[in-house]
């Protein structure tokens, strides 16, 4: 039976298991040949070809609950569940999700795409189960990197408190996206060398039941089965925390891989499968370099080589690190902070040029928020780098401890905005409203690459409180970038186009957006003035002001959630001040997840878009000065 005739767990079982490593071997190829043309979550997914096909030979998913953790790596099981047909379109616009969907399939009974929720999510699927009386099984599958994250943790302390029969398999390659850091990494890898007591402690026992009790030789026996199991089972962190230990196993083995799953699915109570896999097993490009296979691009499948990108400048997470690197060499109070996305986030050459002032966490963004308020305290000045998206998980450690105790903290908020491929999970829509409710907090974007270096300049001069500046995913404009920095006073906006009918106020690449449409506009006989926001909080009061003696329309536009967003801001402005009567419209993102696709898909279907401007802006022509003196 070939690939194409698997479209089911349940065909999957049909094929005698002695045809397992092939058809792992036909995956492998499927996927480097497929993810060639759309990019994605390569390396992932090529540690856990053998793992999942164990998972889904061995239980009966979708009654047993299969859970991926972070979920980057559940295409194989997405191929496995009847879904290699739609690889075409993995990522793309209205496409398969890179992630698990429930809507997609039955067999994806828990959406993830951040990281560390699948223990907690299998406890509440197994309590669930004890509660109503079923019978079937739980089984997470979670990655060294996750279980750095403090939520796996918790769940972990829960878990061995309860004893419900739950399965985890703690899929062990050494790396997050990065190489795995921390202690907790450090006691894996000293767990994956126990392998050999495990055998040693089996063949004490063998040799024991085969000796008749008080010989002396059993006597020595006795004594050494004892330091061994003191070894094997007391030494072992996770058994001390309730769960029974199975491992490690080698990953990528089918028969022992197999064995050992099958003798957890036996045992009562929580178990940890300790299975050793390697990141971008079977394509050498991505076994050399697991960091830059992690999530790919489209790519030549021969050499691996990365198609080129297009796009108009430097990425702005370049922009970014590039400049803390030459704000560094002045200035060292900075000190770089990441939870576990220093290449994402283009810190590999602060890392190299500071290593004492880089601190990659882990995945833990509460704890990074809170170590970076530690570090404050101190007179240092630490620069959170930390995906829009991912902040939402340090939101408390935000307000409680660095806004609060308004604390010098430079937040570094990096894919704001619309991510694209990466979809709902990822988007960064939310953090200009999370945090503008957040009193002390600064918050700022720039309209292009070269106003980030200046806010970032800015950013590390302010001595007054947090300050956060957001940038998007991706290219910039590819305009001039300055070689002197200058600070930009807060809470100033800047007009960038002057007009009198209608004035567009936009925040971040937005302006870009605004200056297009202005053009348009004034093809048609309207006069747009183009303003760059360039503060959420605190706005532009005088500019506020002056525009509502205007009298012209303001139309507000953003890349972030509608609701509580910058353009609420506008109108709380006004509302407060009991300035009425004005003409005021937001463009901004609806209430609704938006999923993946292209970013320009995105703005498409959210109206981001230079036509929506115009649109909105023919809308209100009415309640424009020149137009209400002439009627
Ligand atoms: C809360 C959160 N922080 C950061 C990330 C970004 N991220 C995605 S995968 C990953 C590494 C995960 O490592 P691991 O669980 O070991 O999986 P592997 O890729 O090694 O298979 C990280 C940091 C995320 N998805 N969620
Ligand atoms: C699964 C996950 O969370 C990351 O791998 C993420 O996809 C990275 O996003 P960037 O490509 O924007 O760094
Ligand atoms: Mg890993």
């Amino acid at each position: 039976m070939h690939l194409d005739q698997i479209d089911s767990p349940k065909k999957l079982k049909e094929l005698p298991v002695d045809q397992l490593p092939k058809l792992a071997e036909e995956i492998r190829q499927f996927l480097i040949e497929s993810l060639s043309k759309t990019g994605g979550h390569l390396a992932p997914n090529l540690g856990v070809v053998e793992l999942t096909l164990a998972l889904h030979y061995l239980f009966d998913s979708p009654k047993d609950k299969i859970i991926w953790d972070v979920g980057h790596q559940a295409y194989v099981h997405k191929i496995l569940t009847g879904r290699k047909d739609l690889f075409p379109t993995l990522r793309q616009y209205k496409g398969l999700c890179g992630f698990p969907k429930m809507s997609e399939s039955e067999h994806d009974v828990w959406e993830t795409g951040h990281s560390s929720t699948s223990l907690s999510a299998a406890m509440g699927m197994a309590a669930a189960r004890d509660l109503k009386g079923e019978d079937h099984k739980v089984i997470a599958v979670i990655g060294d990197g996750a279980l750095t994250g403090g939520m796996a943790l918790e769940a972990m302390n829960h878990i061995g408190n309860e004893k419900k029969d739950l399965i985890v398999v703690l899929n062990d390659n050494e790396m997050s996206i990065s190489p795995n850091v921390g202690a907790l990494h450090n006691y894996l890898g000293r767990l994956r060398t126990y392998k050999g007591y495990k055998k040693a402690k089996e063949l004490v026992e063998y040799w024991l039941e085969k000796m008749p009790s008080g010989d002396t030789f059993a006597k020595t026996l006795e004594r050494v089965k004892d330091s061994i199991k003191y070894l094997v089972v007391s030494g072992v962190l996770f058994e001390k925390l309730g769960f029974t230990y199975l491992g490690p196993v080698d990953g990528h083995k089918m028969d022992e891989l197999m064995e050992c799953l099958r003798q957890a699915a036996k045992t009562s109570g929580p178990v940890l499968v300790h299975v050793i896999t390697k990141k971008g097993y079977g394509y050498k490009p991505a076994e050399e370099n697991s960091v830059a296979y992690h999530g790919v691009g489209a790519y030549k499948i021969e050499s691996g080589e990365f198609m080129k990108k297009a796009g108009k400048g430097p990425d702005y997470a370049k922009v970014f690190g590039s400049t803390l690197v030459k704000l560094a060499e002045n200035d060292p109070r900075i000190v770089a902070i990441t939870p576990a996305m220093l290449t994402g986030s283009k810190l590999d050459a602060f890392a190299e040029r500071f290593p004492d002032r880089c601190f990659d966490v882990g995945i833990a963004e509460q704890h990074a928020t809170t170590f970076a308020g530690g570090l404050a305290t101190q007179g240092m000045k630490p620069v959170l780098a930390i995906y829009s998206t991912f902040l939402q998980r340090g939101y408390d450690q935000l307000i409680h401890d660095v806004c609060r105790q308004n604390l010098n903290v430079v937040i570094a908020v990096d894919r704001a905005g619309l991510v694209g491929a990466d979809g709902e999970t990822h988007q960064g829509v939310y953090d200009i409203a999370y945090m503008r409710s957040v009193p002390n907090i600064v918050i700022m974007m720039p309209k292009d690459e070269n106003e980030l270096q200046h806010m970032l300049y800015t950013a590390v001069q302010y001595d007054a409180g947090p300050i956060a500046v957001r940038f998007p995913r991706g290219t910039g404009m590819g305009v001039p970038m300055d070689t002197t920095f200058r600070t930009i006073p807060i809470g100033q906006s800047e007009v960038v186009r002057d007009g009198n009918d209608v004035a567009l106020l936009a925040f971040g690449p937005m302006v870009a957006l605004a200056e297009e449409a202005a053009e348009q506009l004034k093809r048609e006989g309207i006069s747009a003035k183009v303003i760059n926001a360039r503060f959420a909080k605190p706005l532009d009061e005088t500019m506020l002001l002056e525009l509502s003696r205007t009298g012209m329309p303001v139309i507000t536009i953003e890349e972030g959630a509608r609701m509580g967003g910058f353009g609420s801001a506008v109108l709380e402005f006004y509302a407060d001040r009991n300035i009425h009567g004005m003409v005021i419209k937001n463009i901004a993102i609806p209430d609704y997840f938006v999923e993946h696709g292209s970013v320009e898909e995105q703005r498409q279907e959210v109206g981001l878009t230079v036509e929506n401007i115009v649109q909105t802006v023919r809308s209100v022509a009415p309640a424009m000065p020149r137009k209400r003196q002439r009627a």
